[in-house]
């Protein structure tokens, strides 16, 4: 029983194999934690061309994605006996996606992926088959595929076995809010370059503190609006309160 299956609407289901194949959702597959559905909805599209797209009324330039398509592959996909799984149109007019909303979607056992192209959906495609909109940042793509793979990637992840160790999901840095702190391998140095001692030093509560204190200095300097978000200990706050001082000499 898979514990997540993502259905896709796309005119490019090709896209997909690749980003399939090559992710862990391939592993999650083998592992029957997740389902993929790669549908092409020109499938739907029953008129005699098979025609996905129009002119838009009102003119302009551009084609609009028609709705018969969407209604009639919704109509298939869902069974109007079961409750209706989240239909998510992928636009640049959405609900910005945080991690906060990733893992309200990882709650679910089903969602429904509309991928757009061209100069976008029919309006009646937003009201009536889309169930909510989501942009994954302020930028134009030409199609929502890889907003798509963007939620199938961030979901899965917080999906408990998907990630071999499931610790790394929790500790994810927006998981506590914060930037993730520096990472170094070996060798210890390169071309002069050194890791940090306190690293090398064996002492897993000076690594922990050193690398709670690098997230705060990291967003601190980088995304100091993260940091009224984060829940911070009295250690914590002095740090910051230090990184400032430093900052006023
Ligand atoms: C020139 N316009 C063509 C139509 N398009 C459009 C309009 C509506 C829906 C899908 C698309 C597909 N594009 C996307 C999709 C998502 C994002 C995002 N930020 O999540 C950015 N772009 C917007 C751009």
């Amino acid at each position: 029983m898979a514990t997540i299956r993502f259905d896709v609407l796309t005119l490019f289901p090709d896209m997909f194999t690749g980003f399939i194949q090559n992710s862990m959702i391939q592993k999650a597959h083998e592992k029957g934690l997740i389902e993929t559905r790669i549908i092409n909805f020109r499938d739907y599209a029953f008129n005699k061309h098979r025609t996905v797209d129009d002119i838009p009324y009102g003119g302009g330039d551009g084609m609009v994605l028609k709705p018969e398509p969407f209604f009639e592959a919704i109509d298939d996909l869902i069974d109007p006996n079961e409750e209706k799984p989240p239909v998510l149109l992928m636009s640049p007019q959405g609900e910005r996606l945080t991690q906060q909303k990733v893992n309200q979607l990882a709650t679910h056992s089903r969602l429904i992926l509309l991928c757009g192209h061209y100069a976008g959906f029919d309006e009646r495609i937003h009201q009536y088959v889309a169930t909510e909109e989501i942009s994954i940042g302020d930028y134009v793509l030409t199609g929502g595929e890889l907003p798509a793979m963007i939620i199938m990637d961030s979901v899965s992840r917080q999906i408990p076995g998907v990630l071999g160790n499931t610790l790394s999901a929790q500790n994810d840095s927006f998981a506590d809010g914060l930037l993730e702190y520096p990472q170094y391998t070996r060798p210890a140095e390169y071309r002069g370059y050194q890791v940090p001692e306190v690293l090398l030093s064996g002492h897993h509560l000076r690594i922990e503190k050193w690398r709670r204190q690098e997230s705060l200095r990291r967003t601190w300097e980088r995304r100091p609006e993260l940091l009224d978000k984060v829940t911070l200990t009295e250690e914590d706050r002095i740090f910051l309160r230090q990184l400032e001082d430093q900052q006023g000499e």
